[in-house]
């Protein structure tokens, strides 16, 4: 019997808690078996991005070439596509192969750091979004992508309305986690609008919750679950990995990709 499969296309952190090293960790954890192709290669620690250097694009091409001549893929995601020539590459790959797609849109650093040429924001739209079951937007991201400002539960309905509406995704989950009081993220996937609710925890431990989400939301998709019943179970798991998150580095700590887990896999 072969193992369910996941595909990360994104960048890799050297501090492992963002990134290509956060996606595989998360997949691993769903018991599922995660593959990487690498866009960028940050020299980064908690504190912040000191260098980045990006693949060329026809060693990116090289990568998703070996993947295909070998591998099944049973989810893709996507997280750091710095240029538009790579957002090309990597949409144009995707769509060929119609597979479950989660596409985080990584603009910044939490440390305020650019990951993204600005002008591979539009990009992102024309190459990316079309093949996505869902896109995972935080709120800065979303309020850049779309041009609103987003204040309330409201806003992020409204906001995931026109990800699907204007920008060409077939669903979209707004993150909350930017905002104020409880961590609410809002799912719309072209015909129900749901939300995720949890209580807030208290922490500055949160680095690389945005991959690590994203890739729990592939690998359920990989088991062959609903897009709302990846999202319910991998709310659960990014909460408990930010409640039991480590207390390493003098920056944003990483998230706890082990304390997730237990007990949700089947
Ligand atoms: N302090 C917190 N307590 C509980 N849940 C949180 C907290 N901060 C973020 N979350 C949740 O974590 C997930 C990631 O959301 P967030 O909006 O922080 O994404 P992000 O900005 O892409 O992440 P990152 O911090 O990696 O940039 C969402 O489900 C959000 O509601
Ligand atoms: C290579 C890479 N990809 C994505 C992020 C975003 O993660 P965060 O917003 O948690 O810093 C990152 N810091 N590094």
């Amino acid at each position: 019997m072969r193992p369910y499969t996941a595909l990360t296309i994104a960048g890799s952190d050297s501090g492992g808690g963002a990134g290509i090293q956060a996606d595989i960790k998360t997949m691993e954890e769903w018991q599922v078996y995660g593959m990487s192709v690498l866009t960028s290669l940050t020299a980064q620690n908690t504190m912040g991005v000191r260098e980045v250097h990006h693949v060329p694009v026809p060693f990116l091409t090289a990568q998703l070439k070996s993947i295909e001549e070998d591998l099944p893929v049973d989810a893709i995601k996507t997280g750091m596509i710095s240029s538009k020539e790579a957002a090309r590459t990597v949409g144009e790959w995707i769509g060929a192969r119609r597979k479950p797609y989660v596409c985080d849109p990584v603009m910044v650093t939490a440390s305020g750091h650019p990951l993204m040429e600005e002008e591979t924001r539009e990009a992102l739209s024309e190459y990316l979004f079309p093949h996505a079951d869902v896109v995972t937007p935080n709120i800065p991201e979303a309020e850049t992508l779309l041009g609103m400002s987003i204040k309330t539960e409201a806003d992020m309905e409204e906001a995931a309305g026109l990800f699907v509406e204007k920008l060409g995704s077939r669903g979209a989950l707004i993150k909350g986690g930017h905002l104020e009081g409880e961590a609410v993220d809002v799912l719309y996937d072209g015909e129900i609008m749901r939300t995720y609710r949890e209580a807030r925890i208290k922490t500055d431990n949160t680095h690389g919750t945005g991959c690590t989400y994203a890739s729990a939301i592939a690998a359920n998709l990989a088991r062959g679950r609903t897009l709302p019943a990846a999202v319910e179970k991998s709310k659960h798991f990014i909460t408990e990995a930010i409640r039991h998150s480590f207390d390493l580095g003098s920056g944003s700590g990483p998230t706890n990709h082990w304390a997730g887990r237990i007990g949700e896999i089947k």
